[in-house]
């Protein structure tokens, strides 16, 4: 008699990475065993997506493939999910969660590419290097230092003091440039940062503003023509954080009047599904500004580092249940469990629900090795190690995923 199979394969766990993610990311999931892998060049929307992610246990996307709680959904396989990226506003990350699919992110590792390339820029906006750029181009020659001005001395305002408003400080600091910036939250500030009294304070003052916070219903068009009103007349805006934090069409408005000197922008409100689509924006065709496709992030360093280190956290869920720096679930630590079979039960976080499971174990005389327990507002997680046969364990299986509340429950061993 073959022997009952309640733990799923590994070589039929299907992994599907979007939008060109690195090669270590496959390296990780094939060093673990993971045999099904597909690399996909770009991003997928509508039903195209939603049909690729319902056959996948295992998604990684970046900063354009829109999980919405309508693929997760229709997403009945899905077990996980990794933003290989820092951003996690392209996911539905509630619906995530009572779906019970913990999603993964790279928090830092493409920090310091972000810095480096705002700070180059503000370099180059400060000189008026994209006007001369443009007109060289064009075989103009126009050799002056008139608009042209060193950073040293200079004041980098930054919006949003988290790790790459941090990095970008430090960096500019190193120039000789004064930073100020503003976050909602007290933030210690590294080096001879400055505290402004507030956003308007910032804009006030800042030769150079820098924006880094993360899309939030908050942050949604926070910086419009009010905001660009308040700069100084001339100064330049830097946006490397969300296409959606900048009123676009006022921008170019204040590009066009002169009350901005210049932009560099990496984020648009809409951007192309893949590098096969057109890029459209009001922003195109103006010399005084360095437009780039969302690659602040994308340096090999970065990519490289983020492959591996999102994979990872995936295949640790996958192989051992950990949801250690999940952004949207109870973060449970695990220790090995060779030998016991581990159960997973995810449940809404409503009373009664772990007494209904603890009954049931010791109703069946299960011995538990290890039980591990955490909840948030919403969801509880627990993950229970018992010495059992497949038999048994397929049976409480069934009957955890009788008790009311269960999201979902898994078997690993
Ligand atoms: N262009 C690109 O390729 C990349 C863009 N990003 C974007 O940059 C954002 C920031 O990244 P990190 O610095 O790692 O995030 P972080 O979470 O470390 O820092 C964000 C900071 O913004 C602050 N903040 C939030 N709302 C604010 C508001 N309304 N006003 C002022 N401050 C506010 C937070 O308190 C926090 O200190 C990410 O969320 C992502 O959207 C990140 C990496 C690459
Ligand atoms: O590299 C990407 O696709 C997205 C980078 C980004 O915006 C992020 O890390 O939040």
């Amino acid at each position: 008699m073959t022997a009952l199979k309640t733990s799923f394969p590994k070589q039929d766990i299907r992994v599907v990475l979007f939008e060109g993610i690195s090669r270590s990311a496959v390296e990780v999931f094939e060093a673990a065993g993971y045999a099904q892998v597909e690399l996909l060049p770009k991003s997928l929307a509508g039903a195209d997506l939603i049909e690729k992610v319902a056959g996948a246990h295992i998604i990684g996307i970046r900063s354009r493939t829109q999980v919405t709680a309508e693929v997760v959904a229709q997403a009945r396989k899905l077990i996980t999910i990794g933003c290989f990226c820092i951003g996690t506003n392209q996911v539905d990350l509630e619906a995530a969660e009572l779906a019970g699919i913990p999603v993964f992110n790279a928090p830092y590792s493409n920090t310091r590419s972000v810095a480096e390339l705002v700070l180059a820029e503000a370099i180059l906006l400060m000189r008026g290097i994209p006007q001369k750029n443009a007109e060289c181009h064009r075989g103009g020659w126009s050799k002056s230092a008139l608009g042209s001005h060193e950073v040293r001395g200079k004041t980098l305002g930054i919006v949003g003091y988290g790790h790459i408003g941090t990095q970008v400080g430090v960096l500019a600091e190193s120039l000789g440039m004064q930073v100020l910036f503003h976050d909602i939250e007290a933030k210690l500030s590294l080096g001879n940062a400055r505290a402004a009294a507030g956003l308007d304070d910032l804009l006030a003052r800042a030769d150079v503003v820098t924006l880094h916070v993360p899309e939030t219903p908050a942050t949604q068009l926070m910086f419009g023509a009010e905001q660009i009103a308040r700069m100084k007349p001339g100064a330049h805006l830097i946006n490397a954080s969300r296409g959606t934090v900048v009123d676009i069409d006022a921008l170019a408005a204040a590009l066009d009047s002169g009350q901005v000197g210049g932009a560099a922008v990496d984020v648009f409100p809409v951007e192309p599904k893949g590098n096969d689509d057109r890029f459209e924006s009001p922003l195109v065709g103006r010399d005084n500004v360095i437009l780039t496709p969302h690659v602040g992030g994308s340096t090999l360093e970065a990519q490289d580092n983020i492959g591996t280190e999102v994979a990872a956290k995936l295949v640790r869920y996958s192989d051992n249940g950990s949801t250690l720096s999940a952004v949207n679930f109870p973060e449970v630590t695990l220790p090995e469990h060779a030998g016991s079979h581990r159960i997973l039960h995810i449940h809404r976080n409503v009373p009664g629900v772990l007494s209904k499971v603890n009954e049931l174990f010791s109703r069946e005389g299960v011995n538990i090795d290890g039980q591990f327990l955490r909840t948030d507002a919403k969801v509880g997680y627990v993950v229970i190690d018992v010495a059992s046969s497949p038999e048994t364990t397929a049976r409480l299986r069934a009957a955890l995923n009788e008790i009311e509340g269960t999201l979902r429950t898994r078997v690993l061993y």
